[in-house]
């Protein structure tokens, strides 16, 4: 692989005897991981998949599997099974280490990789936020975050200053997987090498002290930041958490027991032993590409700004519309749905009891989105297909993995199906696809446009 020369110059003074070793694994094939989602899946899911999985050591529901397969053109990839993600890339969850109840921001959060690991974590109890601030990037966020069956997120796409202004001291857990200059993932992505050389670590540094700067600010008393990048070099990491350190002295490194068996960050002067808490992994000594995490605790007592609650409103002919359709399905919601509806125009959503108020900043959607109330009728989503599970529903049809129907509904076709008439959730064995509505015993696909097979 063509390396730029001035990175080979400095992985080679960071590396010094070990450097032939690192050079040399870009001559390696890369490695491949998918990680289950615990919010579809139970934990025998893997013995279903067709092709072999190696578990991988520094995340619990991580597998690496055979570059030759094709785990993204499988329908339990549609049904939200699981998310393709890079190997290293998982370490960065665990860390965080998510709980049910947690309120819990994801600053650079496109495409998804981080908060659909996060989410899974929280059983769709307490509040995500995931943010990007790129608009375009936010669309594949949060198709992605549908797609996992997520309930309890906000997708926004903001300045993190203005997310901070809004909620000061309001998240548990803090997430910055920093926007950097990427010398990780060269192996994976051999076109990073051309951005770095038009953009290298001193264009990302300030970047990354901003966003810094408002996880700051974001974060409560007691609670965690987690800071990860996918690049080697010392300023985007070691030395972007001692000058955070040196700043913010309320704040000290925390070990990730959680993660093992990895390497440890490089020692800062004065402050060594910190700094074997921070870990990297490297492609030469782990089965994945470059990854650099470290997590902070918050110790001090500063902002106590309260933070108002959103308060959903629904108007009653929404609302009812709403429970006709659950009840023609068969479907009774957990305790707290009913009572957390919002309508925005025509969308209807499930907004979680802890969701933070949103006025003035751009948000892409809230909590669980439904579906939509036109013309005195409620039409399901995709969203609120994806985040069920059909043992919750009457009205379902369940067509086998082999079943040469599952393609097609993927498709989008019309499908022949001898049922009474009304909707149904369709699913792949036991995990749901989408929505159809059966008329005279065809199955009108109702699955998101977007999502469709080609
Ligand atoms: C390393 S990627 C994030 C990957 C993502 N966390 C995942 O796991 O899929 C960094 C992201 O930061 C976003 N970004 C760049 N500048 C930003 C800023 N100032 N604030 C928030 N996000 C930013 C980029 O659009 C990009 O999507």
């Amino acid at each position: 692989m063509d390396l730029p020369l001035l990175f080979e110059k400095e992985m080679r003074v960071l590396l010094q005897d070990k450097y032939s070793d690192f050079i040399d694994s870009y001559d390696q094939p890369r490695h491949f991981g998918l990680r289950v989602n615990a919010l579809k899946v139970e934990d025998d899911f893997v013995d279903q998949m067709a092709f072999e999985l190696e578990k991988i050591p520094w995340c619990n529901q991580g597998y690496y599997y055979h570059e030759d397969e094709r785990p993204g053109k499988d329908a339990y990839y549609m049904a939200g099974c699981y998310y393709i993600q890079e190997p290293s890339a998982m370490m960065v969850g665990t860390a965080v280490d998510a709980k049910p109840g947690d309120k819990i921001i994801d600053l650079c959060a496109a495409p998804g990789g981080k908060t659909t690991h996060i989410a899974a974590m929280m059983e769709h109890r307490g509040i995500i936020v995931s943010n990007d601030i790129s608009p375009s990037r936010v669309r594949n966020l949060n198709k992605n975050i549908q797609i996992s069956g997520i309930r309890n997120c906000i997708v926004t796409s903001e300045d993190p200053a203005n997310l901070a202004k809004a909620w000061p001291g309001y998240f548990d857990k803090v997430l910055v997987d920093a926007p950097c200059s990427g010398e990780g993932m060269f192996r994976k992505d051999p076109k990073l090498i051309k951005s770095w050389e038009e953009n290298g670590p001193d264009d990302f540094v300030p970047i990354q002290r901003s966003i810094l700067a408002s996880a700051h600010r974001l974060l409560k008393n007691g609670g965690t930041l987690t800071y990860s990048t996918c690049t080697f070099n010392m300023k985007e990491n070691e030395h972007m958490i001692a000058e955070f350190l040196k700043e913010y002295p309320q704040y000290v490194l925390v070990e990730l027991e959680n993660i093992l068996p990895v390497s440890i960050g490089f020692p800062i002067d004065g402050l060594d032993e910190q700094f074997e808490k921070t870990k990297r992994l490297w492609p030469h000594l782990q089965e994945g590409e470059g990854h650099f995490v470290a997590k902070l605790l918050k110790k001090d007592v500063d902002i106590k700004t309260p933070i108002s609650v959103f308060k959903p409103v629904i108007s009653v002919e929404a609302k009812d519309a709403f429970q006709g359709f659950i009840e023609s399905i068969g479907y009774k919601p957990e305790a707290g749905i009913l009572e957390n509806m919002h309508q925005h125009v025509e969308k209807v959503f499930f907004i979680p009891k802890e969701a933070p108020e949103t006025k003035g900043l751009r948000v892409f959607s809230s909590g669980w989105f439904l579906g939509t109330y036109q013309k005195k009728r409620f039409e399901p989503s995709q969203a609120f297909a994806s985040a069920l599970k059909p043992d919750q529903v009457k009205n379902k049809i369940i067509l086998d993995h082999e079943d040469i129907n599952v393609t097609r509904y993927l498709k989008g076709e019309t499908l022949s199906i001898d049922v009474e008439n009304g909707w149904y959730l369709v699913c792949v064995d036991t995990y749901s696809l989408g929505w159809g509505k059966v008329v005279n015993h065809k199955l009108r696909n109702k699955i998101e446009a977007s999502w469709r097979w080609l």
